[in-house]
């Protein structure tokens, strides 16, 4: 059973305006809301690939109502813990650009963290945990490393989605995938990330140092794939951005949808690609057929 972790889930609140006007009133030109927040997108692409996974976190009030009712209406199972304060609002202002202005969350009790590490232990060698998004301000820093200890002590696979920081806190325990982006990439060597091959070089180190599987995506620029056997550039589709907020995480939904179903790793990241910009073409997650329709404009290139 494929688990994800949000521990910050949001409503996410799209709104598009043609021009922002700042110290103005702005009305918006169109507005809809997802339930969000890394893990939680992961389990609804899963869904739409016909792979069924249970959602954890904490969600509070009356927005993480709507978290959990949304995503029980899509069919996808929840375990969150309950927490008493709201779940966040993140708000993506579509205009020329796109600006993103994520809340803060609820706080969070030692009796709530309590909760979540025990849910975490019934974890057995047959689960995958996805653990993806940021660490709210109120958890220790140290609780990705403590939830894949005890992901490790029962034998489950995990993946981290997360950002330079925590990364490099986690290699050493052998996550089964990870999926940086070039600027992710780039915090973590603090080098800039121009290109395939520069991602290539260093995304060999991430290997090197521990993960079984590495994605880096550079958004419009392409992608790489690499393991201990492969490394693998990839083109990426051309099409309309209509908003990148859950690219990131179609790809790590498709990879694992793909990758734990044959084991063909190649044509899961193929999978993947066509995913994260079915994503970027689309206002919310990407559908199947779109994923279907851009696989053709992925073109893989093995590197050695
Ligand atoms: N402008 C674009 N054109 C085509 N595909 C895109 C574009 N932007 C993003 N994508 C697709 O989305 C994938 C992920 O994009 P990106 O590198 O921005 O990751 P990310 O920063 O993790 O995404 P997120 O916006 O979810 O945080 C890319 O590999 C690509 O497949
Ligand atoms: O604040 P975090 O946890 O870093 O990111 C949260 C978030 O921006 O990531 C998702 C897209 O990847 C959105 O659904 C959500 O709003």
């Amino acid at each position: 059973m494929i688990y994800t972790l949000t521990l910050n889930p949001s409503v996410d609140y799209i709104v598009s305006v043609d021009e922002v006007h700042l110290g103005q009133l702005n009305r918006t030109k169109t507005e809809v809301k997802f339930p969000g927040g890394k893990g939680i997108n992961v389990s609804r692409v899963l869904m739409t690939l016909g792979v069924s996974s249970t959602a954890k976190g904490f969600v509070g009030g009356f927005t993480g109502a709507y978290v959990k009712d949304s995503l029980k209406k899509e069919g996808i199972e929840t375990a969150f813990v309950e927490v008493e304060e709201d779940t966040r609002i993140n708000i993506k202002l579509k205009a020329s650009e796109e600006t993103e202005i994520n809340g803060q969350g609820p706080n969070l009790t030692e009796e709530n963290l309590q909760k979540l590490k025990d849910q975490v232990s019934q974890l057995t060698n047959k689960d995958v945990l996805v653990l993806a998004g940021s660490i709210p301000s109120k958890l220790p820093e140290s609780i990705y490393e403590d939830l894949i200890q005890i992901c490790k002590d029962s034998g489950a696979e995990f993946v981290v989605d997360a950002e330079g920081s925590i990364l490099q806190k986690v290699l050493a325990y052998r996550p089964y995938l990870i999926k940086p982006n070039h600027h992710e990439l780039g915090q973590f060597f603090d080098k800039k990330i121009q290109s395939c091959e520069d991602a290539l070089f260093y995304g060999k180190k991430l290997v090197e140092q521990g993960a079984k599987n590495v994605i880096v995506s550079l958004a419009e620029k392409g992608a790489v794939f690499i393991n201990s056997e492969l490394a693998v550039i990839a083109t990426v589709p051309k099409g309309e951005l209509k908003s990148s907020v859950g690219a990131g995480d179609s790809m790590v939904a498709a990879f694992l949808a793909k990758s734990i179903n044959d084991g063909k790793l190649t044509e899961a990241f193929r999978y993947s690609v066509a995913a994260g910009s079915a994503t970027a073409f689309s206002i919310g997650l990407a559908s199947r057929e779109k994923i279907e329709e851009l696989l053709p404009q992925v073109q893989l290139t093995e590197s050695v």
